[in-house]
């Protein structure tokens, strides 16, 4: 069986664990001979270096493994290479949700002002990434799942029009799809979903059961009133993560057509959202204090004790599972569905062609092959147009190193919506971006 080169950019970061144990338990799935993590940042890739070569030595010693900080022996002969770098890292996130808050708007990773100076930064150094990958690998898979995705998508979508092998991919609808499946006690792979929009801010408009070709809409919408909504992973899971998907259940309240994206809730309801939402002590602490301790301590404790053990079955890891079955797809021509980010190209039919839209898509060796959902309603027509526009523009900002796009973005952005206090909230990051952002005039 063909087995598979496979690099890691951003192979410091928190969800690495869960991918080097992913890919030993998937090892039949999706065989690889090489792996290779890098990381620009020496003292974070090498736990999770050191890490690998102890797990790999105990559950997969056939495999070529090592990690770098240096691209030249990251990207040459690679199949795949999955992205998952966070620009600026966790600091800079902190800062992205501290400063709008502290300026009385949400601060979010991915959405509004804080999504927008995430999104800056990462046009400036996934790009820079994506021409030295393919130097040295020029027809490797590049799945993308760096954030923001969506602003991401727009940007390589522009830089590199032909090339054809770099997906654009996010968790966050499976991982809807797998909570429904809690929800209705069922197997999450016996649900056929129908979904739109753009990444980080869509809606089911169908769950079918895969046999029976039942709608089970109906029947979620009553067991999520009734019940409420919870993540498949409850039990992972921290407190802020409870109460967002919580919140399904007040959205269907008010819109009762669809399943939400849990991110829509910024969307739909940012006052209420902001006034919930802590400005001394946001989602990025929470994840520096939790996520990012446990993960280095972990690879801490295996690098003094020499082996993984036991702490190998701990907890799985969706996130990476889904990814490398995405790769699984591509390599085996399975044409497995997916949720992943194209571009429209009508599959949305009355949304622009050159938005990068978020659908269900057939997943094979020539890439997705994207359903088309038809025309959507008005409501979500207008929420994703606007949507749209800001995040064209920010690529604009980028490009041109324009102020005055980057105005106009945050201007029309939902999460803002008014000139003054766009000008003050872009000027603050602008401030805090000095360096990482291109200089806009
Ligand atoms: N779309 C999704 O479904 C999804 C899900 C989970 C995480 N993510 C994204 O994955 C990324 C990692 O998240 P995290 O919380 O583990 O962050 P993290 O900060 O712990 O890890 C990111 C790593 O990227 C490295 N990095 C930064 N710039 C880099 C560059 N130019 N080249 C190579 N490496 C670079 C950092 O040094 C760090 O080790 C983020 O972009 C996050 O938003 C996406
Ligand atoms: O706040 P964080 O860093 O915990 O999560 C932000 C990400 O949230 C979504 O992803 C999943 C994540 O992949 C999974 O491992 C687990 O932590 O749950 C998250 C939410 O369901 C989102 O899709 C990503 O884009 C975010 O970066
Ligand atoms: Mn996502």
């Amino acid at each position: 069986m063909e087995k598979f080169n496979v690099c890691i950019v951003g192979g410091g970061s928190t969800y690495t664990l869960g991918f080097l144990k992913s890919f030993v338990r998937l090892k039949e799935e999706f065989p690889i001979k090489k792996l290779v993590l890098f990381d620009i940042d020496g003292d974070r890739q090498r736990p999770i270096g050191e890490y690998g070569k102890i797990l790999f030595k105990e559950r997969f010693p056939e495999l070529d493994f090592s990690y770098t900080t240096d691209p030249a022996e990251a990207y040459p002969e690679m199949d795949f290479i999955f992205m998952q770098m966070r620009a600026g890292g966790l600091p800079m996130r902190r800062k992205d949700e501290h400063i709008p808050l502290s300026m009385g708007k949400i601060g979010q990773e991915t959405v509004g002002a804080g999504g927008m100076a995430y999104g800056l930064r990462s046009c400036v150094d996934m790009i820079e990434a994506v021409h030295q990958i393919r130097e040295y690998s020029p027809n490797a898979w590049i799945l993308n799942y760096s954030n923001p995705a969506a602003i991401v998508a727009e940007a390589l979508r522009r830089e590199f029009p032909d090339d054809q092998r770099i997906l654009n991919i996010c968790d966050q609808p499976e991982n809807i799809i797998r909570s429904v499946s809690r929800l209705l006690n069922v197997d999450w792979n016996s649900l056929d979903p129908v979904y739109f929009g753009l990444n980080h801010y869509g809606w089911f408009t169908h769950i079918y059961d895969k046999k029976t070709g039942e709608d089970l809409l109906p029947l979620i919408r009553k067991t999520v009133h009734e019940k409420g909504f919870l993540p498949q992973d409850a039990e992972q899971r921290d407190k802020s993560w409870l109460d967002t998907y919580g919140f399904v259940q007040t959205m269907m309240e008010d819109f009762p057509d669809y399943i939400p994206n849990t991110y829509d809730g910024y969307y739909l309801y940012p006052e209420y959202k902001c006034s919930h939402l802590n400005p001394e002590y946001t989602r990025a602490d929470e994840v520096i204090d939790g996520r990012e301790k446990r993960v280095f301590a972990e690879a801490a404790e295996v690098i003094k004790e020499g082996k993984v053990g036991d702490r190998f079955h701990a907890i799985s890891d969706a996130h990476a599972e889904m990814m490398i079955k995405v790769a699984e797809a591509i390599a085996f021509n399975t044409n497995q569905r997916f949720i992943v980010i194209v571009k429209n190209d009508g599959a949305i039919a009355n949304l622009q062609n050159d938005a990068m839209v978020e659908v269900v898509a057939e997943l094979g060796i020539n890439g997705p092959r994207p359903m088309r959902v038809g025309t959507i309603p008005q409501f979500y027509y207008g929420l994703l147009a606007q949507q749209v526009s800001c995040e064209k523009l920010i690529v604009d900002a980028y490009y041109e190193h324009s102020y005055q796009k980057a105005l106009e973005a945050f201007t029309l952005n939902r999460l803002i919506n008014d000139a003054k206090k766009a000008r003050e909230l872009l000027d603050a990051l602008v401030e805090a971006n000095k360096g990482q952002w291109p200089e806009l005039k």
